[in-house]
């Protein structure tokens, strides 16, 4: 049914709101008001602690962050479905990340929300020198995590739409009738995203293919290389034919690809030309977005073209 992913600096209390969103969402589908079409067969919270995830994977030296990530987002892939409503708890910090489980999220079918918890970094730290033992960060990694946060933008269509939490904010889970009161009518924030996951827009699927692991290097060749092919493509069509419209492409398998590797296929519609430079714009954009999650989430060429495709249709809109 939905995907929602809480983003936020270490300690800003990501798992504190998420438990408030999931009681709340329980306590929406436990509604017998709730109309059947809303209702959710479950609620899966996915964060570090259910993944066996340490927080010394974050050290900056510890070379777990990638392998980290990776086991986030496969699980991300595993729980997706049409009846499950998944809360991702996890810091999130890299908008590549963001994306890349978003475009899971419309191979799957579902809407996606994307909730901030917007604390600011003082009370984070005072937060974290609170805790005791493994689940406190070292200093020097919460200060690297947050001077890497990538912070969401309503502007960006896999952050969008985006709920901001203030570290004051009422709980989400906010009872009936305030305190004390018997039923769950959550907070004014807790309502925005339930009204995006049950009435926001549900973007079409893109083409459904496997991700694949390659080394790091030759993944980022092989983004550059595809999402070029796709260019020369696209130029030589428009050259031929400028009109606008769906237009098929065929493509050349990538050179890593078997020597029996049929071509690659896609469809994309534009409504105007696009000229060399803004494509070069697009790839360097697509290809950055990708960059920052090489080694923890690759995708195959076919895969690519695909959201590469997606990508310039959507920029281009
Ligand atoms: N709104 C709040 N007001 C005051 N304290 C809070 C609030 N939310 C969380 N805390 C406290 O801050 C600490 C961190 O909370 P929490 O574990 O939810 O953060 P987190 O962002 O999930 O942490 P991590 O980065 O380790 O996953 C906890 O001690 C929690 O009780």
């Amino acid at each position: 049914m939905a995907m929602i992913t809480i983003c936020g600096f270490p300690c800003s209390g990501k798992s504190t709101r998420a438990q408030q969103l999931a009681d709340f969402l329980q306590a929406k589908l436990a509604d017998p008001l709730c109309p059947p079409h809303h209702r959710a067969r479950k609620v899966v919270l996915l964060n570090d602690e259910s993944l066996g995830i340490l927080k010394r994977s974050y050290d900056v030296d510890a070379r777990a962050e990638k392998p980290a990530r990776a086991t986030l987002f496969s699980a991300v892939q595993r729980n997706l479905a049409r009846d499950a409503i998944v809360i991702v708890d996890a810091m999130n910090y890299i908008k590549g990340a963001r994306y890349q489980m978003y475009c899971e999220a419309r191979e799957v079918g579902v809407r996606t929300c994307t909730l901030f918890i917007a604390t600011p970094p003082d009370q984070c730290k005072e937060r974290n020198s609170a805790r005791q033992g493994p689940t406190a960060y070292a200093p020097a990694t919460l200060d690297n995590l947050i001077s890497r946060f990538e912070e969401p933008n309503s502007a960006a269509r896999w952050d969008a739409p985006l709920v901001t939490v203030a570290a004051d904010d009422p709980p989400l889970d906010a009872p009936t009738g305030g305190a004390g009161g018997e039923g769950v009518e959550g907070s004014e924030a807790a309502q925005q995203v339930w009204r995006a996951i049950t009435e926001g827009e549900l973007k079409p699927p893109n083409l459904a293919t496997q991700s694949v692991q390659t080394s790091s290097t030759s993944y980022l060749t092989l983004l550059d290389s595809t999402s070029s092919s796709l260019i020369t493509a696209l130029l030589s069509r428009q050259s031929l034919s400028p009109h606008s419209g769906p237009t098929t492409l065929t493509l050349p398998p990538s050179s890593s690809a078997p020597r029996t590797a049929a071509p690659l296929r896609v469809t994309l519609t534009l409504n105007r030309p696009v000229a060399l430079p803004q494509l070069q714009r697009l790839k360097r954009q697509f290809v950055q977005l990708h960059a920052r999650t090489a080694g923890a989430t690759e995708f195959d060429d076919k895969r690519i073209v695909a959201m590469f495709a997606q990508y310039v249709e959507e920029q281009m809109r």
